[in-house]
């Protein structure tokens, strides 16, 4: 019964699935890119990701993002956590965010996004949109046990 219902749900509200990156290096910056002019949430921080294409595997999307917005291929990626954010009455994006922990080549703006590493524990929640605000906190007080698992 649950499953008919969610699926059902899943009809009527237009699910959309973004794969989202959180690019974290050995010293724990995060790789954060704006939010160009004309998208939504212009001007706040975003990790890199985007759109699931239909039938395609969440993180052949994320590989798949991560190459067209940063330019690098990741090598390591683990779940972090989903998040959903209700855009209006038809349309709701879940949002499947990662930990992107090793990757070859170097990542930069390559659709001339301005981008930034910055330390994850001076990442301020209200510069991002309102879905990543408490993936930010969980990342942050997650900071010490992963530094404990990179060791
Ligand atoms: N990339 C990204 N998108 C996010 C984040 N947080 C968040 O709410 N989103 C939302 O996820 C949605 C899809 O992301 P996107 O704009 O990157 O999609 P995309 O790369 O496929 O771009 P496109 O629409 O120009 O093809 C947007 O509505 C965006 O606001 C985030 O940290 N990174
Ligand atoms: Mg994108």
């Amino acid at each position: 019964m649950a499953d008919i219902l969610s699926d059902m749900n899943r009809h009527l509200n237009n699910e959309q699935n973004i794969a989202i990156g959180i690019i974290i290096n050995t010293n724990n910056d995060i790789f954060v890119a704006i939010r160009p002019d004309g998208k939504s949430y212009a001007g706040l921080f975003e990790f890199p990701g985007g759109k699931v294409e239909a039938d395609e595997d969440i993180q052949d999307a994320l590989r798949r993002e991560l190459m067209e917005e940063v330019g690098i291929y990741a090598t390591k990626i683990e779940d972090f956590s989903v998040e959903k954010s209700v855009v209006s009455e038809s349309l709701c994006l879940i949002l499947h965010f990662f930990l992107v922990t090793a990757w070859e080549g170097e990542p930069f703006g390559k659709e001339g996004q301005t981008t930034q590493w910055i330390a994850a524990n001076t990442l301020i929640p209200d510069m991002f949109p309102p879905a990543n605000q408490d993936v930010i906190l969980k990342l942050q007080s997650d900071i010490i046990h992963l530094n404990k698992n990179n060791q």
